[in-house]
Protein backbone atom coordinates (compact mmCIF):
# COMPACT_ATOMS: atom_id res chain seq x y z
CA UNK A 1 0.00 0.00 0.00
CA UNK A 2 1.29 3.54 -0.93
CA UNK A 3 -0.68 5.86 0.52
CA UNK A 4 1.12 8.64 2.33
CA UNK A 5 0.46 9.12 6.23
CA UNK A 6 -0.45 12.61 7.89
CA UNK A 7 0.53 12.78 11.23
CA UNK A 8 -2.02 14.06 13.99
CA UNK A 9 -1.19 15.77 17.24
CA UNK A 10 -2.06 12.78 19.61
CA UNK A 11 0.46 12.07 21.59
CA UNK A 12 1.08 13.78 25.29
CA UNK A 13 4.86 14.27 26.05
CA UNK A 14 4.65 11.76 29.15
CA UNK A 15 4.51 9.00 26.91
CA UNK A 16 4.83 7.92 23.61
CA UNK A 17 2.56 5.25 22.01
CA UNK A 18 3.76 2.92 19.82
CA UNK A 19 1.81 2.45 16.60
CA UNK A 20 1.74 -0.78 15.96
CA UNK A 21 2.16 -0.26 11.68
CA UNK A 22 5.97 0.51 13.13
CA UNK A 23 6.36 -3.25 13.59
CA UNK A 24 5.28 -3.88 9.99
CA UNK A 25 7.12 -7.26 9.55
CA UNK A 26 10.01 -6.81 11.77
CA UNK A 27 10.62 -10.72 13.98
CA UNK A 28 9.09 -10.80 17.45
CA UNK A 29 12.59 -10.79 19.19
CA UNK A 30 13.54 -7.45 17.50
CA UNK A 31 10.12 -5.27 18.25
CA UNK A 32 10.33 -2.16 19.80
CA UNK A 33 7.98 -3.63 22.78
CA UNK A 34 5.33 -6.55 23.43
CA UNK A 35 2.29 -6.21 25.36
CA UNK A 36 2.01 -7.34 28.94
CA UNK A 37 -1.00 -6.82 30.67
CA UNK A 38 -1.82 -7.34 34.49
CA UNK A 39 -5.17 -7.23 36.20
CA UNK A 40 -6.34 -6.91 39.79
CA UNK A 41 -10.01 -7.16 40.81
CA UNK A 42 -11.71 -3.69 41.36
CA UNK A 43 -14.90 -3.88 42.30
CA UNK A 44 -14.80 -0.66 44.29
CA UNK A 45 -13.67 1.73 41.03
CA UNK A 46 -16.68 3.63 39.69
CA UNK A 47 -16.14 3.93 36.00
CA UNK A 48 -17.13 7.43 35.90
CA UNK A 49 -15.12 9.17 38.62
CA UNK A 50 -12.00 6.86 37.26
CA UNK A 51 -12.73 9.09 33.65
CA UNK A 52 -12.82 12.25 36.07
CA UNK A 53 -10.18 11.52 37.86
CA UNK A 54 -7.72 11.22 34.41
CA UNK A 55 -9.07 14.79 33.06
CA UNK A 56 -6.38 15.86 30.86
CA UNK A 57 -5.60 12.82 29.30
CA UNK A 58 -6.79 10.74 26.54
CA UNK A 59 -10.14 9.16 27.92
CA UNK A 60 -12.31 6.22 26.91
CA UNK A 61 -15.96 5.01 27.37
CA UNK A 62 -18.11 1.88 26.24
CA UNK A 63 -21.28 1.35 28.09
CA UNK A 64 -23.47 -1.64 27.05
CA UNK A 65 -27.14 -1.50 27.39
CA UNK A 66 -27.76 -3.59 30.52
CA UNK A 67 -28.68 -6.93 30.78
CA UNK A 68 -27.33 -9.90 29.39
CA UNK A 69 -23.67 -9.92 28.36
CA UNK A 70 -23.43 -6.18 29.18
CA UNK A 71 -20.00 -4.61 29.46
CA UNK A 72 -18.85 -1.39 30.73
CA UNK A 73 -15.41 -0.16 30.08
CA UNK A 74 -13.22 3.29 30.95
CA UNK A 75 -10.17 3.96 29.48
CA UNK A 76 -6.91 6.22 30.36
CA UNK A 77 -4.31 6.99 28.56
CA UNK A 78 -2.55 5.35 25.56
CA UNK A 79 -0.58 1.87 25.99
CA UNK A 80 -0.74 1.39 22.13
CA UNK A 81 -3.22 2.14 18.66
CA UNK A 82 -3.93 0.35 15.39
CA UNK A 83 -4.22 3.47 13.48
CA UNK A 84 -4.92 3.67 9.47
CA UNK A 85 -3.86 7.10 8.28
CA UNK A 86 -5.81 8.69 5.40
CA UNK A 87 -5.07 8.17 1.83
CA UNK A 88 -3.98 11.74 0.19
CA UNK A 89 -2.66 10.66 -2.90
CA UNK A 90 -5.10 11.69 -6.18
CA UNK A 91 -2.75 9.48 -8.66
CA UNK A 92 -4.78 6.08 -7.05
CA UNK A 93 -8.26 6.05 -7.79
CA UNK A 94 -10.35 5.70 -4.83
CA UNK A 95 -11.86 2.97 -6.35
CA UNK A 96 -8.90 0.64 -5.98
CA UNK A 97 -8.51 1.83 -1.74
CA UNK A 98 -12.21 0.16 -0.88
CA UNK A 99 -11.96 -1.60 2.02
CA UNK A 100 -8.24 -0.87 2.95
CA UNK A 101 -8.82 0.22 6.26
CA UNK A 102 -10.70 -3.45 7.14
CA UNK A 103 -7.20 -5.03 6.07
CA UNK A 104 -4.95 -2.94 7.99
CA UNK A 105 -6.72 -3.09 10.85
CA UNK A 106 -7.08 -6.70 11.18
CA UNK A 107 -3.28 -6.94 10.22
CA UNK A 108 -1.84 -4.16 13.14
CA UNK A 109 -4.43 -6.18 15.74
CA UNK A 110 -2.72 -9.22 15.12
CA UNK A 111 0.45 -7.68 15.14
CA UNK A 112 -0.48 -6.23 18.11
CA UNK A 113 -0.96 -9.00 20.02
CA UNK A 114 1.39 -11.02 18.87
CA UNK A 115 3.36 -12.67 21.93
CA UNK A 116 0.88 -10.92 24.48
CA UNK A 117 1.14 -12.02 27.74
CA UNK A 118 -1.68 -11.49 30.38
CA UNK A 119 -1.18 -12.01 34.31
CA UNK A 120 -3.20 -11.54 37.53
CA UNK A 121 -1.16 -9.07 39.82
CA UNK A 122 -2.69 -10.65 43.12
CA UNK A 123 -2.19 -14.60 42.47
CA UNK A 124 -0.89 -15.59 45.92
CA UNK A 125 1.25 -13.59 48.22
CA UNK A 126 0.88 -10.75 46.02
CA UNK A 127 2.40 -12.80 43.22
CA UNK A 128 1.96 -12.31 39.66
CA UNK A 129 0.78 -15.48 37.59
CA UNK A 130 0.61 -15.35 33.95
CA UNK A 131 -3.38 -16.51 32.60
CA UNK A 132 -5.37 -17.50 30.15
CA UNK A 133 -6.02 -14.52 28.66
CA UNK A 134 -9.36 -15.12 25.71
CA UNK A 135 -11.98 -15.21 27.88
CA UNK A 136 -11.08 -13.33 30.81
CA UNK A 137 -12.91 -10.05 31.42
CA UNK A 138 -9.87 -8.33 32.15
CA UNK A 139 -8.39 -9.16 28.84
CA UNK A 140 -6.96 -6.47 27.02
CA UNK A 141 -9.47 -5.01 24.56
CA UNK A 142 -9.03 -2.37 21.59
CA UNK A 143 -11.62 0.34 21.90
CA UNK A 144 -12.41 2.93 18.89
CA UNK A 145 -13.57 3.29 15.38
CA UNK A 146 -13.75 4.26 11.68
CA UNK A 147 -14.76 7.27 9.88
CA UNK A 148 -18.37 6.89 7.60
CA UNK A 149 -16.41 6.68 4.40
CA UNK A 150 -13.65 5.35 3.35
CA UNK A 151 -11.85 8.49 1.82
CA UNK A 152 -11.90 10.34 5.03
CA UNK A 153 -9.52 13.26 5.45
CA UNK A 154 -9.23 15.16 8.93
CA UNK A 155 -11.16 18.37 8.19
CA UNK A 156 -11.05 21.02 10.58
CA UNK A 157 -13.86 19.76 12.40
CA UNK A 158 -12.44 16.08 12.70
CA UNK A 159 -8.59 17.57 13.00
CA UNK A 160 -7.36 14.57 15.37
CA UNK A 161 -9.41 11.44 13.61
CA UNK A 162 -8.37 9.38 11.21
CA UNK A 163 -10.06 6.78 8.82
CA UNK A 164 -9.50 3.54 11.57
CA UNK A 165 -8.45 4.29 15.07
CA UNK A 166 -8.42 1.81 18.16
CA UNK A 167 -6.71 2.08 21.56
CA UNK A 168 -5.30 0.18 23.82
CA UNK A 169 -5.92 2.12 27.14
CA UNK A 170 -2.82 2.30 29.47
CA UNK A 171 -5.66 1.72 32.30
CA UNK A 172 -8.87 -0.34 31.86
CA UNK A 173 -11.07 -0.39 33.86
CA UNK A 174 -13.92 -3.02 32.48
CA UNK A 175 -17.34 -3.90 34.72
CA UNK A 176 -19.24 -7.19 33.68
CA UNK A 177 -22.09 -8.48 35.74
CA UNK A 178 -20.78 -8.36 39.07
CA UNK A 179 -17.26 -8.22 38.53
CA UNK A 180 -14.65 -5.53 37.79
CA UNK A 181 -11.17 -5.37 37.12
CA UNK A 182 -8.12 -2.52 36.85
CA UNK A 183 -5.85 -3.92 33.91
CA UNK A 184 -2.35 -2.02 33.41
CA UNK A 185 -1.34 -2.35 29.52
CA UNK A 186 2.66 -1.69 28.40
CA UNK A 187 4.43 -2.32 25.72
CA UNK A 188 7.93 -3.74 27.13
CA UNK A 189 11.36 -3.63 24.94
CA UNK A 190 12.21 -7.06 24.41
CA UNK A 191 15.38 -6.90 26.28
CA UNK A 192 13.74 -5.79 29.36
CA UNK A 193 12.99 -8.22 31.98
CA UNK A 194 9.75 -9.00 32.07
CA UNK A 195 9.54 -9.78 35.95
CA UNK A 196 11.29 -6.49 36.17
CA UNK A 197 8.66 -4.89 34.06
CA UNK A 198 5.51 -6.70 36.01
CA UNK A 199 6.89 -5.52 39.35
CA UNK A 200 6.98 -1.39 37.83
CA UNK A 201 3.60 -1.99 36.58
CA UNK A 202 1.98 -3.69 39.42
CA UNK A 203 3.13 -0.42 41.41
CA UNK A 204 1.43 1.64 38.71
CA UNK A 205 -1.60 -0.27 39.00
CA UNK A 206 -2.10 -0.03 42.76
CA UNK A 207 -1.41 3.56 42.95
CA UNK A 208 -4.47 4.20 40.39
CA UNK A 209 -6.78 1.01 42.19
CA UNK A 210 -7.80 3.77 45.46
CA UNK A 211 -10.70 5.83 43.74
CA UNK A 212 -9.19 9.15 42.37
CA UNK A 213 -10.28 12.38 44.05
CA UNK A 214 -13.14 13.76 41.95
CA UNK A 215 -12.44 16.71 39.93
CA UNK A 216 -15.42 18.41 39.52
CA UNK A 217 -16.47 18.88 36.00
CA UNK A 218 -18.67 21.49 34.65
CA UNK A 219 -21.78 20.85 32.62
CA UNK A 220 -21.94 23.14 29.67
CA UNK A 221 -24.65 25.80 30.69
CA UNK A 222 -26.74 28.09 28.13
CA UNK A 223 -25.06 27.17 24.85
CA UNK A 224 -25.64 28.91 21.47
CA UNK A 225 -26.89 26.41 18.52
CA UNK A 226 -26.83 27.20 14.70
CA UNK A 227 -28.25 25.00 11.61
CA UNK A 228 -25.91 25.51 8.91
CA UNK A 229 -28.05 23.82 6.22
CA UNK A 230 -31.68 25.62 6.47
CA UNK A 231 -34.84 24.15 6.07
CA UNK A 232 -34.93 25.66 2.95
CA UNK A 233 -31.59 23.41 2.10
CA UNK A 234 -32.64 20.64 3.83
CA UNK A 235 -35.91 20.34 1.33
CA UNK A 236 -33.65 21.39 -1.84
CA UNK A 237 -31.05 18.09 -0.85
CA UNK A 238 -34.34 16.02 -0.31
CA UNK A 239 -35.79 16.84 -3.20
CA UNK A 240 -32.16 15.67 -4.86
CA UNK A 241 -32.82 12.50 -3.69
CA UNK A 242 -36.15 11.87 -4.23
CA UNK A 243 -35.10 12.59 -8.06
CA UNK A 244 -32.33 10.21 -8.22
CA UNK A 245 -34.94 8.25 -6.70
CA UNK A 246 -37.47 8.38 -9.45
CA UNK A 247 -34.91 7.92 -12.13
CA UNK A 248 -33.97 5.05 -10.32
CA UNK A 249 -30.13 5.70 -9.65
CA UNK A 250 -31.05 5.06 -6.04
CA UNK A 251 -33.46 3.28 -4.03
CA UNK A 252 -33.27 4.98 -0.73
CA UNK A 253 -30.24 7.41 0.75
CA UNK A 254 -29.89 8.18 4.30
CA UNK A 255 -29.19 11.86 4.44
CA UNK A 256 -27.87 14.16 7.61
CA UNK A 257 -27.58 17.44 9.01
CA UNK A 258 -25.54 19.14 11.59
CA UNK A 259 -26.06 21.40 14.41
CA UNK A 260 -23.40 23.61 15.93
CA UNK A 261 -23.03 24.32 19.16
CA UNK A 262 -20.68 27.21 21.09
CA UNK A 263 -20.47 26.86 24.51
CA UNK A 264 -18.53 30.13 27.17
CA UNK A 265 -15.85 27.22 28.15
CA UNK A 266 -14.35 24.16 26.81
CA UNK A 267 -16.49 21.40 26.79
CA UNK A 268 -16.13 18.20 28.98
CA UNK A 269 -17.42 15.22 26.67
CA UNK A 270 -17.03 13.04 29.86
CA UNK A 271 -19.06 15.21 31.94
CA UNK A 272 -22.11 14.37 29.60
CA UNK A 273 -21.92 10.51 30.39
CA UNK A 274 -23.97 10.53 33.90
CA UNK A 275 -26.83 12.49 31.87
CA UNK A 276 -26.67 9.65 29.23
CA UNK A 277 -26.30 7.16 31.16
CA UNK A 278 -29.72 7.91 33.71
CA UNK A 279 -31.92 9.02 30.33
CA UNK A 280 -30.29 6.89 27.33
CA UNK A 281 -29.35 3.33 29.98
CA UNK A 282 -31.20 1.53 26.44
CA UNK A 283 -28.64 2.52 24.08
CA UNK A 284 -24.53 1.85 23.45
CA UNK A 285 -23.37 5.17 25.16
CA UNK A 286 -19.13 5.79 24.09
CA UNK A 287 -16.67 8.85 24.35
CA UNK A 288 -13.48 8.73 22.22
CA UNK A 289 -11.32 11.22 22.89
CA UNK A 290 -7.75 10.83 21.65
CA UNK A 291 -6.64 14.88 22.77
CA UNK A 292 -7.99 16.19 25.73
CA UNK A 293 -11.31 18.28 24.84
CA UNK A 294 -11.15 16.29 21.41
CA UNK A 295 -14.13 13.77 21.66
CA UNK A 296 -16.66 11.57 19.68
CA UNK A 297 -19.22 10.80 21.93
CA UNK A 298 -22.64 9.78 21.94
CA UNK A 299 -26.04 7.34 22.71
CA UNK A 300 -27.10 4.98 19.74
CA UNK A 301 -29.34 2.15 20.16
CA UNK A 302 -28.57 0.23 17.00
CA UNK A 303 -26.15 -2.78 17.38
CA UNK A 304 -24.06 -3.09 14.10
CA UNK A 305 -22.81 -6.25 15.25
CA UNK A 306 -22.25 -8.42 18.82
CA UNK A 307 -19.62 -11.02 17.91
CA UNK A 308 -18.56 -13.89 20.71
CA UNK A 309 -16.80 -17.37 19.10
CA UNK A 310 -19.37 -18.50 16.40
CA UNK A 311 -21.91 -16.54 17.96
CA UNK A 312 -23.17 -13.15 15.81
CA UNK A 313 -26.10 -10.79 16.40
CA UNK A 314 -26.97 -7.55 14.31
CA UNK A 315 -30.60 -5.83 14.12
CA UNK A 316 -32.02 -3.86 11.11
CA UNK A 317 -33.33 -0.58 12.68
CA UNK A 318 -35.09 1.97 10.28
CA UNK A 319 -37.90 3.74 10.18
CA UNK A 320 -39.11 6.41 12.81
CA UNK A 321 -42.24 8.17 14.56
CA UNK A 322 -42.13 10.16 17.84
CA UNK A 323 -43.13 9.34 21.23
CA UNK A 324 -47.00 10.19 22.41
CA UNK A 325 -47.71 12.60 25.29
CA UNK A 326 -49.75 9.56 26.76
CA UNK A 327 -49.61 5.59 26.79
CA UNK A 328 -52.25 5.71 24.40
CA UNK A 329 -51.22 7.92 21.81
CA UNK A 330 -47.45 6.15 21.88
CA UNK A 331 -49.31 2.74 21.16
CA UNK A 332 -51.40 4.64 18.05
CA UNK A 333 -48.42 5.78 16.68
CA UNK A 334 -46.70 2.73 17.33
CA UNK A 335 -49.21 1.09 15.47
CA UNK A 336 -49.22 3.55 12.66
CA UNK A 337 -45.40 2.93 12.25
CA UNK A 338 -46.30 -0.81 11.82
CA UNK A 339 -49.40 -0.54 9.37
CA UNK A 340 -46.95 2.43 7.22
CA UNK A 341 -45.86 0.87 3.67
CA UNK A 342 -43.19 3.65 3.73
CA UNK A 343 -41.75 2.90 6.38
CA UNK A 344 -41.39 -0.84 6.33
CA UNK A 345 -40.44 -0.31 3.01
CA UNK A 346 -37.19 1.42 4.46
CA UNK A 347 -37.22 -1.10 6.81
CA UNK A 348 -37.04 -4.26 4.81
CA UNK A 349 -34.73 -2.66 2.65
CA UNK A 350 -31.98 -2.76 5.67
CA UNK A 351 -33.42 -6.43 6.48
CA UNK A 352 -32.85 -7.60 3.38
CA UNK A 353 -29.32 -5.98 2.64
CA UNK A 354 -27.98 -7.88 5.92
CA UNK A 355 -29.43 -10.87 4.70
CA UNK A 356 -27.78 -10.99 1.52
CA UNK A 357 -24.51 -9.87 3.57
CA UNK A 358 -24.63 -12.22 6.01
CA UNK A 359 -26.06 -15.52 4.74
CA UNK A 360 -22.88 -16.33 2.57
CA UNK A 361 -20.85 -17.04 6.05
CA UNK A 362 -23.38 -18.69 8.33
CA UNK A 363 -24.56 -21.98 9.19
CA UNK A 364 -28.13 -20.34 10.37
CA UNK A 365 -29.65 -17.11 10.55
CA UNK A 366 -32.87 -16.11 12.67
CA UNK A 367 -34.25 -13.31 11.11
CA UNK A 368 -38.28 -12.65 12.23
CA UNK A 369 -40.71 -12.04 9.66
CA UNK A 370 -42.14 -8.36 11.34
CA UNK A 371 -40.16 -5.79 13.34
CA UNK A 372 -41.06 -5.14 16.71
CA UNK A 373 -41.37 -1.23 17.66
CA UNK A 374 -38.28 0.03 20.21
CA UNK A 375 -39.69 2.72 22.08
CA UNK A 376 -36.76 5.10 23.19
CA UNK A 377 -37.14 8.50 25.10
CA UNK A 378 -37.95 10.80 22.17
CA UNK A 379 -38.54 8.34 19.27
CA UNK A 380 -39.80 4.90 18.47
CA UNK A 381 -38.39 2.83 15.58
CA UNK A 382 -38.70 -0.15 13.76
CA UNK A 383 -36.26 -3.02 14.80
CA UNK A 384 -35.41 -6.61 13.28
CA UNK A 385 -33.19 -8.43 15.46
CA UNK A 386 -31.12 -10.67 14.13
CA UNK A 387 -28.99 -13.91 15.25
CA UNK A 388 -26.87 -16.07 13.36
CA UNK A 389 -24.05 -18.52 14.00
CA UNK A 390 -20.67 -18.65 11.83
CA UNK A 391 -19.20 -21.17 9.83
CA UNK A 392 -16.33 -20.55 10.49
CA UNK A 393 -15.33 -19.64 14.19
CA UNK A 394 -12.36 -17.60 13.54
CA UNK A 395 -13.74 -15.37 11.47
CA UNK A 396 -12.95 -11.98 12.87
CA UNK A 397 -15.52 -9.05 13.78
CA UNK A 398 -13.32 -6.34 11.03
CA UNK A 399 -14.38 -8.82 8.05
CA UNK A 400 -17.96 -8.67 9.81
CA UNK A 401 -17.93 -5.18 9.63
CA UNK A 402 -16.53 -4.37 6.58
CA UNK A 403 -19.54 -6.85 5.52
CA UNK A 404 -22.15 -4.52 7.16
CA UNK A 405 -20.59 -1.50 6.94
CA UNK A 406 -22.90 0.79 6.03
CA UNK A 407 -26.41 -1.10 6.10
CA UNK A 408 -29.04 0.94 4.38
CA UNK A 409 -30.27 2.24 7.28
CA UNK A 410 -27.07 4.57 7.21
CA UNK A 411 -25.81 4.98 3.38
CA UNK A 412 -29.00 3.55 1.28
CA UNK A 413 -29.40 0.94 -1.24
CA UNK A 414 -27.73 0.35 -4.05
CA UNK A 415 -24.92 1.00 -1.49
CA UNK A 416 -22.44 1.89 -4.17
CA UNK A 417 -24.23 4.86 -5.73
CA UNK A 418 -25.87 5.61 -2.11
CA UNK A 419 -22.95 6.71 -0.71
CA UNK A 420 -21.14 8.37 -4.23
CA UNK A 421 -24.99 10.18 -4.59
CA UNK A 422 -23.85 11.28 -0.45
CA UNK A 423 -20.31 12.50 -1.15
CA UNK A 424 -21.35 14.57 -4.17
CA UNK A 425 -24.58 16.08 -2.15
CA UNK A 426 -24.29 16.42 1.29
CA UNK A 427 -22.66 19.58 2.53
CA UNK A 428 -21.19 18.67 5.63
CA UNK A 429 -18.53 15.45 5.82
CA UNK A 430 -19.69 12.82 8.68
CA UNK A 431 -16.45 11.52 10.19
CA UNK A 432 -17.17 9.37 12.57
CA UNK A 433 -20.43 10.04 12.68
CA UNK A 434 -23.11 6.84 11.68
CA UNK A 435 -19.76 4.60 11.04
CA UNK A 436 -18.93 1.31 13.82
CA UNK A 437 -17.47 2.64 17.56
CA UNK A 438 -16.46 -0.49 19.65
CA UNK A 439 -13.70 -3.04 21.01
CA UNK A 440 -12.03 -5.89 19.48
CA UNK A 441 -9.82 -8.19 21.48
CA UNK A 442 -7.42 -10.37 20.48
CA UNK A 443 -9.72 -13.46 19.23
CA UNK A 444 -11.15 -10.89 17.05
CA UNK A 445 -14.16 -11.09 18.97
CA UNK A 446 -16.04 -8.23 20.11
CA UNK A 447 -18.92 -5.83 20.18
CA UNK A 448 -19.77 -2.93 17.44
CA UNK A 449 -22.70 -0.02 17.43
CA UNK A 450 -23.39 2.24 14.70
CA UNK A 451 -22.08 5.71 15.65
CA UNK A 452 -25.64 7.86 15.54
CA UNK A 453 -26.86 10.05 18.08
CA UNK A 454 -23.48 11.46 18.43
CA UNK A 455 -21.33 14.46 18.69
CA UNK A 456 -17.88 15.92 18.14
CA UNK A 457 -15.88 18.61 20.51
CA UNK A 458 -13.36 20.62 20.06
CA UNK A 459 -12.91 23.02 22.95
CA UNK A 460 -15.90 24.82 23.17
CA UNK A 461 -17.29 23.43 20.08
CA UNK A 462 -19.48 20.85 19.80
CA UNK A 463 -20.98 19.36 16.25
CA UNK A 464 -24.47 17.21 16.75
CA UNK A 465 -25.50 15.08 13.61
CA UNK A 466 -28.31 13.36 12.85
CA UNK A 467 -29.75 11.91 9.46
CA UNK A 468 -33.52 10.27 8.52
CA UNK A 469 -33.76 7.81 5.77
CA UNK A 470 -34.67 8.83 2.68
CA UNK A 471 -37.46 7.16 -0.25
CA UNK A 472 -39.67 8.18 -2.88
CA UNK A 473 -42.88 8.92 -0.87
CA UNK A 474 -40.32 11.34 2.33
CA UNK A 475 -41.59 14.60 2.71
CA UNK A 476 -38.80 17.61 3.46
CA UNK A 477 -40.81 18.96 6.86
CA UNK A 478 -41.32 15.25 7.82
CA UNK A 479 -37.51 14.54 7.76
CA UNK A 480 -36.57 17.78 9.03
CA UNK A 481 -38.77 17.11 12.24
CA UNK A 482 -37.88 13.69 12.63
CA UNK A 483 -33.71 14.48 12.20
CA UNK A 484 -35.02 17.17 15.01
CA UNK A 485 -35.88 14.52 17.58
CA UNK A 486 -32.71 12.77 17.09
CA UNK A 487 -30.68 15.42 18.12
CA UNK A 488 -32.37 16.10 21.73
CA UNK A 489 -30.37 13.17 23.12
CA UNK A 490 -27.03 15.16 22.60
CA UNK A 491 -28.47 18.48 22.98
CA UNK A 492 -29.69 17.33 26.08
CA UNK A 493 -26.02 16.28 26.92
CA UNK A 494 -24.94 19.22 26.35
CA UNK A 495 -26.69 21.52 28.07
CA UNK A 496 -28.88 22.35 25.51
CA UNK A 497 -32.62 20.96 27.20
CA UNK A 498 -34.84 20.01 24.48
CA UNK A 499 -34.52 22.81 21.98
CA UNK A 500 -34.92 22.02 18.23
C1 LIG B 1 -29.41 8.15 10.78
C2 LIG B 1 -29.98 8.10 11.99
O1 LIG B 1 -30.86 7.13 12.36
C3 LIG B 1 -31.14 6.01 11.55
C4 LIG B 1 -32.28 6.24 10.64
C5 LIG B 1 -33.56 5.85 10.97
C6 LIG B 1 -34.71 6.17 10.03
O2 LIG B 1 -34.47 6.74 8.96
O3 LIG B 1 -35.86 5.88 10.38
C7 LIG B 1 -33.80 5.14 12.14
C8 LIG B 1 -32.78 4.74 12.94
C9 LIG B 1 -31.39 4.85 12.48
O4 LIG B 1 -31.04 3.68 11.79
C10 LIG B 1 -29.61 9.09 13.04
O5 LIG B 1 -30.08 8.97 14.17
O6 LIG B 1 -28.83 10.01 12.75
Amino acid sequence: MSHQSRQHPTALPYHSPTVASQWESTPIAERPGRLVSLFVPAAELDPLSFLRGGYGVERFYWAEPSGGASMTLAGLAVAAEVRVPPVLDDAAPFSDQSDYRFDDVIEQTTRLFEGASFHAADAGDWGVAEVEMDNHPARPRLFGGLAFQDDFVPDNTWSVFSPAHFILPHFQLVQTGHEAFLTINALIAPDEDLLDALNGMREALMARLPAADAISTRRVVSPNLSYPLSPEMWAELVDQATTAIGAGEIEKVVLSRVCELRAAEPIDAAATLDFLNEQYGDCYRFLFEPLPHHAFFGATPELLIRKTGPRVQTMALAGSIPRGQSPGEDDRLAAQLLASPKERREHNLVVETIRRDMAADMTFLNIPDAPVVLRLKNIQHLLTPIEGQLMEPQLGVVPLLRRLHPTPAMGGAPAERALAFLRRHEPVPRGWYAAPIGWLDRQQDGVFAVAIRSAVTQHARAWLYAGAGIVAESQPAQEWAETALKFRPMLGALGAGEAV
